[in-house]
């Protein structure tokens, strides 16, 4: 219940009380979604924890390959093919297409935070996203995943051979998302260390373990 001020208040304490109220239900409704990039080689376990940053934080993750694999699933999608070009080839899917998935997507979900998981992932990327999202959503940070290529391989190909029923989870495909990674991923996330975004998290540990120096990143 609001209760009015006590005459002991100045004279001006309700004009600033009321200043304060409209100021802060302005910030509510103009302030701009919040995102977390989250980065790493293929197997970093950038969706094994975005699950445990969901359950803890509150964010809606949306992840860009699972946004492309549906889209690819699509009956009757015009991009089908192409997406599935770029997957088993290692490669990145043109930025309009990802970019419009998940501006839709964060539209659908009405949510004011996300975890944007594996973009952007090249310059394309980012910079169609700078140009379609940049002014409509505030960048927290980027959560970045390191762990050894070997260590990566080796989860992906557990994960293929789980039956992950990816088609880029062979030896095949992994060879050339790593080049991928390094050639076109690393320079986005040196981009944003310069910028002083990144918030780093050494992934060659159990998920626990890397979780709570995750937890850490969200705190700091
Ligand atoms: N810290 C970890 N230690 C061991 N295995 C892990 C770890 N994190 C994830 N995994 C497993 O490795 C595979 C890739 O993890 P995932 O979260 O899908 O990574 P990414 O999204 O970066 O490709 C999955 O099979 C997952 O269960
Ligand atoms: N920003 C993105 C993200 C993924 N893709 C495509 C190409 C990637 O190799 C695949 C798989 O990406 P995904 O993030 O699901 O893969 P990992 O979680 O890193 O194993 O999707 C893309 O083209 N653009
Ligand atoms: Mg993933």
């Amino acid at each position: 219940m609001i209760t009015p001020p006590t005459p002991a208040s100045s004279a001006s304490a309700p004009l600033k009380l009321g200043q304060q109220f409209v100021r802060r239900l302005a910030a509510t409704m103009t302030s701009k979604p919040g995102v977390v990039f989250v980065l790493g080689a293929p197997g970093s376990g950038k969706g094994t924890q975005c699950e445990k940053i969901v359950d803890k934080f509150g964010f809606v993750h949306l992840s860009a390959g699972d946004l492309l694999r549906e889209e690819r699933n699509t009956p009757g999608s015009q991009y089908g093919a192409l997406i599935e070009g770029h997957i088993t080839a290692g490669t990145i899917v043109p930025v309009e297409i990802t970019c419009s998935l998940l501006e839709k997507a964060m539209l659908k979900s009405g949510a004011d935070k996300f975890l944007i998981d594996g973009f952007p992932r090249n310059q394309n990327n980012l910079d169609g996203w700078n140009s379609a999202m940049g002014d409509k959503v505030k960048l927290l940070f980027v959560l970045f995943f390191e762990c050894p290529q070997e260590v990566c391989t080796s989860r992906c190909l557990q994960r293929g051979a789980a039956g992950s029923g990816r088609s880029d989870d062979n030896p095949e495909s992994l060879a050339k998302r790593f080049v991928t990674y390094i050639n076109a991923t690393m320079p986005i996330v040196e981009h944003y260390r310069a910028l002083d975004l990144v918030r780093t998290v050494t992934a060659d540990r159990p998920p626990d373990e890397v979780f709570v120096d995750v937890c850490k990143a969200f705190s700091e």
